[in-house]
């Protein structure tokens, strides 16, 4: 099959378009890091928002491109200072969006996306409703989520049970996305988030330079 053309291709060119936030929440092991990392890898225009978190950094896991590693007297001076865009604890951590490269991006065009919880998500939607696209992503089922968090071999068995045990709270929040997605195929999963982004991009409203390019497809009628 041919690939599908991207926005990219069927939005005139010349018209400048504002950059989107996109959400993607779930409960811990749902696959938000694994469907994130693919769209990264596939789509361009797209840059992944790096949170700075007081947790220790698992096996694998690179200073600046998982997260930004700080302390927690860091991570306070930053939050006083204004310097996320929003920021929450979570799982007895703390985790926020640092806002400069999150400004820098939209104003370039360039769209952000963010692998945050329910509570970042709802001060993203009071501070820039217009720019957040937000997507909910459900497991197939409770023993699906936690063979997956125990598969993950990155946590130990209380740290297993904790995220288990907040995964209803989590998921309490689903209803409060603009998209759900039960992630059981993650080739699947990773189509479903790639439509959603195409089509948000050719939003008319996030299309700032349309008005001026219908003037001039007028002016030569
Ligand atoms: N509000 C907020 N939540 C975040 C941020 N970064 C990560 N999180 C959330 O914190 C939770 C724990 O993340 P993490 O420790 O990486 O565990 P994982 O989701 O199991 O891989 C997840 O729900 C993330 O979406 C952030 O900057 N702000
Ligand atoms: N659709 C899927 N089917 C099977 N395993 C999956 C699927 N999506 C993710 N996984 C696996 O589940 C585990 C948790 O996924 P991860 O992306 O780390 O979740 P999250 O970021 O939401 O905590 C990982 O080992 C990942 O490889």
């Amino acid at each position: 099959m041919a690939p599908i053309p991207s926005p990219s291709t069927t939005a005139p060119k010349d018209i400048s378009r504002r950059g989107l936030m996109l959400v993607l929440s779930s409960p811990s092991g749902a696959g938000k890091t694994t469907i994130s990392r693919r769209l990264l890898e596939r789509e361009s225009g797209i840059t992944m928002s790096v949170s700075a978190t007081t947790r220790a950094m698992r096996p694998g896991e690179v200073s600046g491109v998982d997260y930004h590693f700080i302390d927690q007297a860091r991570f306070d001076r930053m939050a006083e200072d204004g310097a996320f865009l929003e920021y929450a604890r979570v799982f007895g951590n703390c985790y926020g969006t640092p806002r400069g490269a999150v400004d820098e991006a939209l104003s370039a065009g360039r769209d952000v996306l963010f692998d945050i919880d329910w509570q970042g998500t709802q001060q993203l939607a009071e501070n820039a409703r217009d720019d957040l696209v937000s997507v909910f992503i459900l497991p197939p089922s409770g023993e699906e989520l936690e063979r997956r968090l125990r598969g993950r071999a990155q946590d130990s068995a209380e740290v297993i049970a904790g995220r288990m045990a907040k995964a209803s709270d989590e998921i309490s929040h689903w209803a409060e996305y603009d998209y759900v997605i039960v992630n059981r195929d993650v080739d699947e999963s990773v189509a479903a988030v790639t439509a959603i982004l195409h089509a948000e991009r050719l939003r008319r409203r996030r299309q700032v330079g349309m008005t001026q390019f219908v003037k001039n497809v007028q002016a030569a009628l």
